[in-house]
């Protein structure tokens, strides 16, 4: 014990004696390694391009100058009128594009297609990095594009559009590559001298039909998951939010010229519901679709006659559980960022709040206390707001349907409820409901607006059942004290994607596919299975040793003989014999049949 103490002290001592120059040596070469990282993130960052994107003066101003718009009482056909849905002040028209032209952009798209699909991943990744450093730098001016056309606050734009495009972004270009590479799969029994591989090939041309309600984020999304792919993309931006796309097409065409891109491998179609109808019908080799379950639907049915296939993005009406045990000082900030972000306008908005009895009333008057001091108003050029106006003509009067109707059966509304008298834009306040039952159109229908339904359950059966009682579902939230009980219940869900103890934290992972089960559609958009959604996944074998080589069986040579049929009984019975014993049954009755006459191949001769 003695001598061991001694040589541990003999050891310290000698440690000590050293300690001082390996720690300013160890210290020198983490400064020396750290310095030679940050120049060499620096030069490469120098060295990615920098765009530049003219801007028109109203892209710039935080004010506008522009007359009120009042809606026609029948759309002109060619043009589609764009405005401020905050101040209703018009911004211009964007073309409506004709079916002939949708086709002339899938042409053009189909020939960039051809040369893009041999593009490298370091030339698809560069052209990621581009947007991405321009996009970081101009944040403000994309956003406040955003928000003119479409109505969102300036802070929401940059949580909804800038932040989750930044994330895919950065996404792709990690762990793309990874994603896409050829996949090595067992070659199985018989084939036991084979390799096996699963070989990601662009599929051509994709089309993408999408929304308003994130313009920004709506078509960088596809557009880079689909160019990473190596496909050319022809995507149809929505008719309530077309004025921004000018300026979002003009960087990701410099963005593509700047990579050194083909040029037409991204098209922009503007128009309405036919430009739409032409480009599912128009020969590209995929459909994305983004948007409500009725329209996703018919161009479902109008990929049909193609057989052209389709992702489906379609709406849904997020269910929101909330246990006993929950963290309420967490739960209510996440829970109002949940139905009022985007004025509830997002296909994962929290819809249905499924509160334990124990803590409904306290959630209920948390979530409404926050929800009366929101302060609601034109997105720009007024101060900061809370909340800004619904993107689309009509949105304002069918929430407001669904929250009288509820009202009318017995429903309370614990705020908001009702548009602002003599406002100018497009507003429907904050609001919360409670008492709602399955009677109520509010319960069912999608309300893509700022609604938050409450609805109290007692036990963890009900709260299942509650939350699975819809045609929809997308996503899905739990909040709970006991991470047991909340995975639970998510286990439960019938939801494509569910967040525990918080919202939609399943987008905020990129790596994760994006979609959802019922009427909320099918396929995946996002991560490794979106990523290669947007390709063939293309079976490859091929032989894995030089000296063995695929021989048909003598005795199958035509033409055949009497023994033709038991030796493929026999080998059958040898590779996929269960056990050992019928295995060698397989082995005795294969040797007996290759010295069998005509098992060498004699039946031929004869
Ligand atoms: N699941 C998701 O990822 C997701 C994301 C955002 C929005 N959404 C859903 O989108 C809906 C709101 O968006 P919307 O009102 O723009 O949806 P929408 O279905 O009315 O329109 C979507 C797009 O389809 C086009 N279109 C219309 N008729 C067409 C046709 N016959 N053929 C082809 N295209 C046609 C429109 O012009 C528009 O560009 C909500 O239901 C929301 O839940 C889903």
């Amino acid at each position: 014990m003695e001598a061991a103490r001694a040589a541990l002290e003999a050891l310290r001592a000698r440690v000590e004696a050293v300690q001082p120059d390996l720690l300013v040596a160890a210290g020198a070469l983490l400064a020396a390694i750290v310095v030679l990282y940050l120049l060499f993130d620096t030069l490469s960052y120098a060295a990615i391009p920098s765009l530049e994107v003219p801007l028109k003066q109203e892209e710039l101003a935080e004010e506008l100058e522009a007359p009120v718009y009042t809606p026609p009482k029948s759309l002109p056909k060619d043009k589609i009128p764009c405005y401020d849905p905050g101040t209703m002040q018009l911004l211009g028209y964007a073309k409506a594009m004709t079916p002939e032209e949708v086709r002339a952009a899938i042409a053009k798209a189909k020939e960039a297609s051809k040369v893009w699909r041999h593009s490298s991943f370091a030339q698809r990744r560069l052209l990621l990095r581009i947007l991405l450093k321009y996009i970081i730098n101009h944040q403000e001016q994309i956003c406040r594009v955003s928000s003119r056309d479409s109505g969102k606050t300036p802070l929401e734009a940059v949580l909804g559009e800038i932040i989750v495009t930044a994330e895919k972004l950065r996404w792709l270009i990690a762990e793309g590559e990874e994603a896409l590479k050829p996949q090595r799969r067992s070659a199985g029994v018989m084939a036991f001298y084979k390799s096996a591989r699963v070989e990601y090939v662009p599929v051509g041309v994709v089309g993408a039909i999408v929304p308003w309600n994130w313009p920004f984020h709506n078509i960088i999304n596809p557009i880079s998951a689909a160019t990473f792919a190596g496909n050319a993309i022809v995507i149809k931006v929505s008719e309530h939010a077309s004025w921004c796309i000018d300026y979002y097409a003009r960087i990701v065409d410099a963005a593509l010229a700047a990579a050194g891109a083909p040029p037409g491998l991204v098209q922009f179609v503007t128009g309405y519901g036919d430009a739409g109808a032409a480009l599912v019908a128009g020969g590209v080799d995929k459909i994305v679709f983004v948007g409500s379950t009725e329209v996703g639907s018919k161009v479902m049915a109008a990929a049909a006659p193609r057989v052209t296939p389709v992702t489906l993005e379609l709406g849904g009406k997020d269910a929101f559980v909330v246990c006993g045990d929950a963290d309420l000082a967490q739960v209510v900030p996440i829970a109002v960022k949940a139905a009022f972000l985007n004025c509830g306008q997002n296909c994962a908005s929290g819809e249905r709040y499924i509160v334990e009895r124990s803590v409904h009333d306290k959630f209920c008057a948390g979530v409404a206390e926050v929800a009366r001091v929101m302060r609601q108003g034109p997105a720009l050029g007024h101060g900061p707001v809370d909340a800004g106006a619904m993107c689309m003509p009509g949105s304002v009067e069918k929430v407001h349907r669904l929250v009288t109707d509820a009202q009318s059966k017995g429903a309370r509304v614990l705020a908001g409820g009702a548009p602002p008298a003599g406002a100018a834009g497009q507003f429907y306040p904050p609001t919360v409901v409670t008492g709602v039952t399955p009677e109520m159109a509010i319960w069912h229908e999608e309300v893509f607006g700022p609604v938050m339904v409450v609805v109290p359950f007692d036990s963890d059966d009900e709260a299942v059942a509650l939350a699975n009682d819809c045609e929809f579902g997308l996503g899905s939230s739990v909040f709970s004290g006991s991470t047991r009980r909340a995975r639970a219940i998510a286990a439960r869900l019938e939801a494509g994607m569910t967040s525990i103890n918080d919202f939609n934290a399943t987008y905020m992972c990129q790596s994760l596919p994006f979609g959802g089960v019922k009427m909320s559609g099918f396929g995946r958009f996002g991560g490794v299975e979106g990523l290669r959604a947007l390709c063939v996944p293309k079976a490859v074998a091929e032989d894995a040793y030089p000296f063995i080589k695929t021989t048909i069986p003598a005795p199958w040579l035509p033409p055949v003989g009497p023994v033709a049929q038991p030796f493929a009984v026999a080998l059958t019975t040898m590779f996929y014999g269960p056990c050992f014993a019928v295995k060698a049954r397989g082995l005795a009755a294969l040797l007996r049949c290759l010295v069998a006459p005509g098992g060498g191949g004699k039946a031929k001769a004869a």
